[in-house]
């Protein structure tokens, strides 16, 4: 079987895409493109997600900015950068820490955010439950790392009084919220669950929003 690349994915070179994201595209083509090279040897992606990394991922990812709010944004198990190096090439304005534990990946985010020129993405390893102490934000975003309990658990202590948490979601997306019906009651937040649309074709995307009460 041949290796797939980016121009077999429909969306590469679009002009929806390009009129989506205007002057941050240059940004973020560099990064798909990276991904699309180095993400199956570095262990980021699996190979079949080469011919569909717009839409499954780069697409998926952009769709939280809307939903972001004010203040710093930190993204907790960024591994491949998603959806947090696609949020920083998009909105240069703003400071992101990409929060992640493992060496290799940290080591990804690093030189993928150089290499791209994503100048306001900053990369901190750890769990998230552990570093408290050095990130202060007033979003998190996560998207495929835990179940809305536990990222409430791990994730509270990193936001500032009156933080949001923004997180991409399957469409199961309601059930795990009844599930952490009692965490998010004992933070004191509230959720809700929007479908998020990107470029005329593509799925739109489940996006949950956790608001301090
Ligand atoms: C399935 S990957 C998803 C990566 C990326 N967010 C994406 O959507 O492609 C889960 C990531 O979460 C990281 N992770 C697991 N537990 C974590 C924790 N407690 N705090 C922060 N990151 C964690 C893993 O190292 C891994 O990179």
């Amino acid at each position: 079987m041949t290796e797939a690349n980016l121009s077999d994915d429909p969306l590469h070179g679009s002009a929806d895409v390009r009129e989506y994201f205007g002057d941050t595209y240059p940004r973020v083509l560099a990064f798909a493109e990276m991904l699309a090279e180095q993400g199956v040897e570095r262990g980021l992606i699996g190979p079949r997600e080469v011919a569909r990394l717009w839409e499954r991922h780069i697409l998926n990812s952009a769709a939280l900015l809307p939903y972001l709010g004010e203040g710093r944004v930190a993204d907790v198990g960024s591994g491949a950068g998603l959806p947090g190096l696609v949020l920083a090439a998009m909105d240069p304005q703003r400071d992101y820490v990409l929060v992640e534990p493992m060496e290799r990946r940290t080591q990804w985010l690093f030189e993928a955010a150089r290499e791209c020129g994503i100048d306001n993405a900053i990369v901190v390893r750890g769990r998230a439950e552990e570093v408290a102490e050095s990130v202060e934000v007033e979003v998190v975003t996560a998207r495929a790392v835990a179940a809305i309990d536990k990222l409430v658990k791990w994730c509270t202590p990193l936001l500032s009084e009156g933080g949001r948490m923004v997180l991409l979601k399957g469409r199961s997306a309601p059930d795990e919220l009844e599930r952490a019906k009692y965490t998010l009651r004992k933070h004191r937040f509230t959720g809700e669950v929007h479908r998020a649309g990107t470029v005329p074709g593509v799925e739109a995307t489940t996006v949950v929003v956790l608001s301090r009460a």
